[in-house]
């Protein structure tokens, strides 16, 4: 469906990737500094019904480590491998994002941590943020953390904590706890909380930090300096779930998001590109052949592409944008 005077569409790249990149679950999706894609993975651990506990403890410790890379750094144009690390260090990864020194900054449900990880091939862990196993929500515990992001300005990052806490929490580069908060004030009379903040983007150019409220269908932004609500992005067409967003500069400013199945309404699964001013649904995609199953993170190339992760069909896909030629 495309709207009046729409003359670009994102298109499946459905040669890409050229070979198989032999992925489990893929949960999170980040660019590097050469701007490459770094695919965060669960290789052979699934995140099933009985993952955890009623305590939101990680039920298959006993399984240990993921033996598979899962993360690996994958050229765009093509889709072939140039590094892959990430080996016995994780248990149920979830997202991802890089920092300006190309570090990693990860989640890991199972562990309910932040990690930042060198990318070097080296997997060193350069800062631990929570308890290893162990779930909380003081200020040095997590539980379920899904989402890092970084404020290219200071350095700050943010953390989406999660499934069983409903806050975005900000620490200094070094780890130090700054601050944290809820929802943002989008109804006057309430302040409706987070349900699971799934993913963060840091907006450079507005200095902003915007959040997908996963179950609440909703993108939320603040100021990062002060967490001062700005706006709020709620469409009937992501059907009630938002899984994942990123953000360009691109066009005045724009949002690409995914949505999610939802237990009380059928839409179907896409990828959206909103104007971030004027909050219009700009356009919309999803694979030509068979659909999402759950399109799980989402990032932009500097060429315009659009990679998606999707953790139930284990599979990226890209989206490349095409030119309309109207018919006249
Ligand atoms: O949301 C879930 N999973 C995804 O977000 C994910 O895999 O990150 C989930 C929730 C309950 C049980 C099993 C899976």
């Amino acid at each position: 469906l495309l709207a009046e005077g729409q003359d670009f569409h994102l298109e499946q790249d459905s040669a890409w990737p050229q070979g198989s990149l032999q992925l489990g679950q893929v949960s999170g999706l980040a660019l590097d500094s050469d701007s490459n894609l770094v695919i965060f993975h669960r290789g052979d651990h699934q995140w099933g019904a009985d993952s955890f506990n009623s305590l939101a403890r990680y039920q298959q410790r006993s399984l240990g480590p993921i033996q598979q890379s899962t993360i690996l750094v994958v050229e765009p144009a093509k889709g072939n491998i140039l590094k892959a690390s990430g080996r016995n260090m994780f248990y149920l990864p979830h997202g991802i994002t890089t920092d300006k020194e190309n570090n990693y900054w990860v989640t890991d449900v199972a562990l309910h941590q932040v990690l930042k990880v060198s990318s070097d091939g080296r997997d060193r862990i350069l800062l631990a943020l929570g308890e290893a196993f162990t779930p909380g929500s003081d200020s040095n515990h997590f539980c379920k953390p899904t989402d890092v992001a970084v404020d290219t300005e200071t350095g700050n990052i943010f953390v989406s904590d999660g499934y069983c806490n409903s806050r975005i929490l900000k620490f200094s580069a070094d780890g130090k706890y700054l601050s944290e908060w809820g929802a943002g004030s989008s109804d006057r009379r309430r302040r409706i909380p987070f349900q699971i903040p799934h993913s963060l983007v840091f907006l450079p150019d507005r200095k902003e930090i915007c959040v997908a409220d996963r179950e609440n269908g909703r993108i939320q932004c603040f100021i990062a300096e002060t967490a001062e609500f700005v706006k709020e992005i709620k469409k009937d067409e992501f059907g009630g779930e938002v899984f994942a967003i990123t953000y360009s500069t691109a066009g005045g400013g724009l949002i690409f998001a995914v949505n999610g199945e939802s237990p009380f309404r059928s839409a179907p699964l896409k990828g959206f590109v909103i104007n971030y001013s004027t909050k219009d649904i700009l356009d919309t995609f999803s694979p030509n052949k068979k659909d999402f199953k759950m399109p799980h993170d989402i990032v932009e190339t500097r060429d315009g592409s659009v990679f998606v992760g999707d953790a139930g069909s284990k599979a990226v896909f890209k989206f490349t944008t095409q030119k309309l030629h109207r018919s006249v």
